[in-house]
């Protein structure tokens, strides 16, 4: 379902960051992990198509992701690809509907707001779907972010610290949320993260940082 292979990096002016190969199936949940600076985040961006790597491929369900580009690129990210970063990126002047709806779009979905009210319900904030998200809580944030990552039911879902600055009792909810909205899509969940907490709850882990 995902693959990486002989995958590098390189950003302007630095040294080439290189990662380790890495095979994973549907439905698999695994973390990212790696010390400040290892490449955690850059790793996550290349898979959900955000930068583009210097050498080797990506391969998401089938298909390699660096012989897509322009429109196809945006639309295969948008049918298949869940990102969740970490600073969450709502967009501060719609509504948490209108988020979602606009993922749909983009994705070249139609407007589906059946789905939407099921995706809401299922993550806990129906209730709050006519606000914008500066009229939220943080943990509300992040459940519209994994609304509006899940909305188009995408293969895989990638999460950048997702419990970065929670306490435990929220990190713990968030991880929840996470292992539920992968569940409900059948996803594959890939969470970057240099958390202990989340390292005890999830065997399967890639460290990177070993070759760079
Ligand atoms: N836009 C950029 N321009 C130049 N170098 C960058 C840029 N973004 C990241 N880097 C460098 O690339 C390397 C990997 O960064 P990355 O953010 O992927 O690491 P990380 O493992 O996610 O770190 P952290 O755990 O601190 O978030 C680091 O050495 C970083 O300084």
């Amino acid at each position: 379902m995902l693959s990486i292979q002989q995958l590098e990096f390189t950003y302007p002016g630095g040294r080439p960051i290189r990662f380790p190969d890495w095979q994973l199936s549907q439905g698999d949940i695994a973390l990212l992990l790696g010390p400040s600076g290892s490449g955690k985040s850059t790793l996550v961006a290349m898979l959900a198509g955000l930068l583009t790597p210097r050498a080797g491929t990506i391969g998401i369900a089938g298909q390699v992701l660096q012989q897509l580009s322009g429109h196809a690129l945006d639309h295969f990210r948008g049918r298949h690809i869940g990102f969740v970063p970490q600073q969450l990126h709502l967009l501060p002047l719609l509504s948490v509907r209108e988020n979602l709806r606009l993922a749909q779009t983009l994705a070249g979905q139609k407007r589906d707001d059946v789905r939407i009210d099921h995706v809401l319900k299922s993550l806990g904030i129906e209730a709050l779907a006519n606000r914008r998200p500066g009229a939220l809580s943080q943990g509300q944030k992040q459940r519209a972010a994994i609304a509006r990552a899940t909305v188009n039911t995408p293969k895989l879902l990638l999460a950048d610290e997702p419990t970065a600055n929670l306490d435990d009792q929220a990190a713990e909810a968030a991880l929840d949320v996470l292992l539920d909205a992968a569940r409900a899509c059948a996803a594959t969940l890939v969470i970057a993260t240099h958390d202990s907490r989340v390292k005890h709850r999830i065997a399967n882990q890639l460290t990177l940082g070993v070759q760079s």
